[in-house]
């Protein structure tokens, strides 16, 4: 058993990576990008107005009031621009270049029109509302650094770039095998007395679509040796990854690892000590990673959270700790001293505070949907009272 930092630092050290593609930018929320963006011009492009109003020389304004003469107009987009001379204007809206002979925009409710003349009265601030070319950034300058995770917000910036396609990161395929006699397809447990309905696999291959994942199928499988064999072959077949639930602890039935031995698995990692989510496990068989989580559905999806997490993104090319962003909050309620296991409190927020839930069953389905964070708590940590900090993560 190792402790949870050395299970993470060999997720971080693995050499697998998804394949290259090229993709067009409406498709690009959430991928990896694969190569750094450089900007292909300057932004702006010219000298701009960051307002709407009128392209003056500020020296005809230096004795107020001052009248100047209406030379033309500049709109974003338009190519040719009319001169500001001596004693002339330009009315110029927001983004549009700036005219030559202009040094300054003075917004439009700072003015009077009259026809072609307009009326400067009132004493000018401080800002002159020109956006320099390439204020923002240069052509040739890196926007994004390969291995960004796009959101909405970068995706501005590789588009403003001037780039229709990127290159990231393929979304590793990740299959779901669900092993059990007792599991049954949502909908039909009701009808034996002894099944129960598997509900594991859905939020593993959700987790898994949410970091940069491809779920690529999800099975129930029996606790049958040749049917999880020929199982785990196809999987092999399918996927880069795959997930294995239940049958990861001592139990006579647990055949999780055992179905992945013809196929030659070597283990990464058996066990973390951490709680939930000790009988976690990470190998590789014919040269595909191979993750085997508990199967009471808590510790699943904590232990989805602390390792798929951060192994979908090494594996697209990504940032793996970059899933695992603690940040330290004040408990709502105290906490008791932690033993020999790294343990991850399930919690809610009650305002800006966390409240562990009462209900921390490994097996519990409902307080899992009730826990918005896991509250880290060290091998041997003492208790917290209310009001004290602790290190929490979104769950
Ligand atoms: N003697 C020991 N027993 C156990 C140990 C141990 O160290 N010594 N570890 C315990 C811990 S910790 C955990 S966690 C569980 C995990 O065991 P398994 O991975 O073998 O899980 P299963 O036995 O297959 O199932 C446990 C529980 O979860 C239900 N389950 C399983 N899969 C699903 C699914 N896909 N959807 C819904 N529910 C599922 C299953 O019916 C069981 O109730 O082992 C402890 N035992
Ligand atoms: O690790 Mo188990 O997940 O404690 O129930």
């Amino acid at each position: 058993m190792i402790g949870f930092d050395e299970a993470c630092a060999r997720i971080a050290a693995l050499p697998e990576r998804a394949a290259v593609e090229c993709i067009p930018l409406d498709q690009a929320a959430g991928r990896i990008l694969a190569t750094d963006i450089v900007a292909s011009l300057d932004a702006p492009r010219a000298d701009v107005s960051a307002m709407d109003g009128y392209a003056v020389r500020e020296a005809d304004l230096a004795r107020l009031p001052a009248r100047l003469r209406l030379a033309g107009e500049s709109f974003p987009g338009q190519p040719d621009l009319p001169e500001v001379g001596e004693r002339a204007c330009v009315r110029i809206f927001t983004g549009a270049p700036v005219p030559p002979g202009a040094d300054r925009v003075v917004i439009q409710e700072q003015v009077t029109r009259d026809g072609g003349v307009v009326r400067f009265e009132r004493p000018l601030g401080p800002a002159r509302h020109i956006r320099p070319r390439g204020g923002d950034f240069r052509a040739g300058e890196i926007l994004l650094a390969a291995g960004t995770r796009l959101d909405a917000r970068s995706i501005v910036a590789a588009a403003a770039a001037d780039l229709s396609e990127i290159e990231v990161h393929c979304r590793p395929r990740v299959i779901v095998l669900a092993t059990g006699d007792e599991l049954a397809e949502p909908g039909t447990a009701r009808a034996s007395p002894v099944a129960i309905p598997e509900s594991v696999s859905f939020g593993v291959a959700a987790m898994a679509a949410q970091w940069s994942g491809a779920p690529a199928g999800r099975y129930r499988l029996p606790d049958d040796s040749g049917v999880l064999e020929h199982a785990a072959r196809a999987a092999l077949d399918a996927a880069d990854l795959i997930v294995v639930t239940g049958g990861a602890s001592v139990g006579e039935k647990d055949h999780a690892k055992a179905m992945f031995g013809p196929a030659g698995l070597e283990f990464i990692f058996t066990k973390v000590a951490i709680k939930p989510g000790k009988p976690v496990w990470l190998g590789r068989a014919r040269g595909k990673l191979v993750l085997g989580l508990p199967g009471n559905p808590t510790s699943a999806l904590v232990a989805a959270r602390l390792f798929l997490a951060p192994l979908l993104l090494r594996m697209s090319g990504g940032d793996p700790s970059s899933a695992l962003c603690w940040r330290e909050a004040v408990l709502a309620e105290g906490l008791p001293a932690v033993r020999d296991r790294e343990t991850f409190v399930r919690a809610c927020w009650a305002g800006n505070r966390v409240m562990p839930l009462s209900d921390q069953d490994s097996g519990a389905q409902r307080a899992l949907a009730a826990a918005e964070l896991l509250v880290r708590r060290g091998i041997g940590a003492p208790a917290r009272a209310a009001g004290e900090t602790v290190d929490v993560l979104d769950f």
